[in-house]
């Protein structure tokens, strides 16, 4: 069977959508493709519209307008749990852990196995890593954060923001997504702690993990992104590669 990198289509295609709350229009035709395999960040400042982009993609908000397409298939205004079971996770702003679960049962009660094998993409669209990368179960999450393994036992409010972070991207890790999105992915973190969620995005990157992201630290996420999209009042006014996002780095501060 052919996967979709294989047959051209984009994993993610976000069509001119428009949504808002009550009778305040927030959104006004955003566009975004995101390729499989892709890393792709959201940028911009406060209130702009990245997280109301994010809920529109996840089924958290309607769609007034515009069109959403998951591996081709029509996903706009579908409920949030069939989008999650199409394989959309997301990290949100806030990390949203449960007080009173232990960090091992917000790992296990949520796992999914993959629908399919990760895609085989042609070997030059791929790091070598990335062909082989194994389901996500507990033993790689732990692998991936030994924190979490060291605080297993513990509840959800008994942790600190960093492993809450690191807990809320093995959770939506262990429902083997095709595509993760990270909200505000090192807000409110210390900066050892930052360091250490860039390098997982670095280590899922390699991994051939196709990840949206929202983080403020442009230099940073430069580094892990190879696409970005700048937001400015509901619209997209800017996108580019990495090397155009630093050459334009100074009109962004
Ligand atoms: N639940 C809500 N009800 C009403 N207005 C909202 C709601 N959530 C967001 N907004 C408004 O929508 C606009 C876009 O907010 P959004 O959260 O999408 O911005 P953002 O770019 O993600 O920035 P931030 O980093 O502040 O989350 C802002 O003016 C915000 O005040």
């Amino acid at each position: 069977m052919s996967t979709h990198s294989e047959t051209g289509t984009p994993l993610l295609e976000v069509r001119g959508i428009e949504a808002g709350y009550g009778a305040s229009q927030v959104l006004f035709g955003v566009s975004l493709t995101i390729e499989p395999h892709q890393v792709v960040s959201l940028m911009g400042r406060n209130g702009m519209g990245k997280s109301t982009t994010i809920k529109c993609i996840t089924g958290a908000l309607p769609v007034r307008k515009g069109q959403i397409l998951f591996e081709g298939r029509d996903i706009t205004n579908l409920p949030a749990d069939a989008i999650a079971r199409l394989g959309i996770a997301i990290v949100p702003e806030g990390r949203q852990c449960f007080p009173n679960l232990t960090v091992r049962e917000h790992l296990v009660a949520f796992a999914r196995h993959p629908s399919r094998p990760p895609a085989k993409s042609p070997a030059a669209a791929l790091p070598a890593q990335a062909a082989q990368a194994a389901p996500w179960d507990l033993a790689r999450i732990y692998e991936l954060f030994p924190r979490l393994k060291e605080r297993e036992h513990h509840m959800g409010n008994q942790l600190s923001g960093g492993e809450q972070q690191m807990l809320a991207i093995g959770r939506a890790l262990s429902t083997n997504p095709k595509l993760l999105i990270l909200d505000e992915a090192t807000e409110g973190l210390a900066p050892v702690i930052r360091e250490e969620i860039w390098k997982c995005l670095q280590q899922l990157k390699a991994e051939g993990q196709t990840v949206l992201v929202v983080d403020k630290y442009l230099f940073q996420i430069s580094k892990i992104a190879e696409k970005h999209a700048i937001f400015e009042k509901g619209k997209i006014i800017w996108n580019g590669c990495s090397i155009q996002l630093e050459d334009n780095l100074w009109h962004l501060q």
